[in-house]
């Protein structure tokens, strides 16, 4: 595999820096690739292969990255969208494990570095799970994900079971968006859905109309259909392909205020609308089997 430095070599829109310089964070760095194309800015962490933050030339930041995020190797980095897998949440089988499985805090390798013809940027990142540590996980596989950075965000992640035996599998992308005023905000596209509610022990639920936050909200919406909008400023649309489940998540107040890296009243800068399969509509794949699911978020002019 060849070097960070060497595949972005040749590509002046991406540059190679670190979370000490870009956020001023103390201690060890984590690697950051930071993009100025002809389209947005954007920065993805090496950690997680987790894009951090992007904003469509001339117009607002479509990602959310909390203030008060730490920058800690092998820690979760809160905001942006992490990348959660080969579980989705608690483990439903062993709630000791860790929370969204062991992906989004893990190194990620970067593979290749394209500008497209039309001046986009494609990067492509690879994790690969081949020493098993059976305390974790004790099926064998490989993703790869491919982000692809133009006036919108472009996700390809394609999951491989590269086992003898069958694997169970849930997944998201945790994405953070801002949004201009909570208590206005409205996220549409899932009314009618069944839902199952975290904040009741997944007692099961339908939605009533378009999703608004007046509290705590934690929600996995099954079968739902490719896509959703928050209506905020601005209105974000996200659209998946083979990614059944969408989560909605905010913290509430009190939540926040208990989280280090999100913080006092800071619930009210973002909303988690996520894509991936989850609970109802986790998987099962076949050995050798290859899964590709696709997410497009951009914002809709208004
Ligand atoms: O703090 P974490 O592990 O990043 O998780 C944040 C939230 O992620 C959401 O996807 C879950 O539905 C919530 O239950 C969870 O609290």
């Amino acid at each position: 595999m060849q070097a960070v430095e060497q595949l972005i070599a040749g590509h002046q829109s991406i540059t190679l820096t670190d979370t000490n310089k870009r956020y001023h964070s103390k201690g060890p760095a984590l690697p950051l690739l930071l993009i100025n194309n002809a389209y947005c800015e954007a920065v993805v962490a090496l950690q997680g292969a987790q894009l951090l933050e992007f904003t469509p030339h001339g117009s607002k930041p479509l990602l959310w990255l909390s203030p008060n995020a730490n920058f800690i190797p092998g820690q979760a980095v809160r905001g942006g969208i992490p990348v959660c897998l080969p579980w989705f949440g608690v483990n439903q089988l062993d709630p000791e494990k860790p929370k969204h499985g062991f992906v989004r805090n893990r190194d990620w390798q970067l593979s290749r570095a394209e500008t497209t013809a039309g001046g986009a940027t494609q990067l492509t990142f690879l994790f690969t799970y081949a020493q098993l540590e059976p305390e974790l996980f004790t099926f064998p596989f490989s993703v790869e994900l491919v982000v692809t950075l133009s006036d919108a965000i472009g996700l390809q992640i394609s999951t491989t079971n590269s086992g003898a035996a069958a694997m169970p599998f849930s997944w998201a992308f945790h994405s953070y968006h801002p949004v201009s005023n909570l208590s206005a905000v409205r996220i549409e596209g899932l009314e009618s859905k069944r839902y199952l509610d975290n904040t009741r022990g997944l007692a099961a639920a339908i939605q009533d109309g378009a999703i608004s936050f007046q509290g705590e909200v934690d929600r996995v919406y099954e079968n739902v259909a490719s896509t959703q909008v928050i209506k905020s400023t601005p209105a974000i649309s996200v659209t998946g392909e083979n990614c059944d489940s969408a989560i909605v998540w905010n913290p509430g107040a009190d939540n926040a205020a208990a989280m280090a890296d999100i913080g006092a009243s800071h619930h009210k800068q973002f909303v988690c609308l996520e894509r991936g399969a989850a609970l109802n509509n986790a998987w099962t794949l076949s050995p050798g089997e290859v899964r590709v699911s696709r997410l497009t978020i951009n914002a809709i002019s208004q």
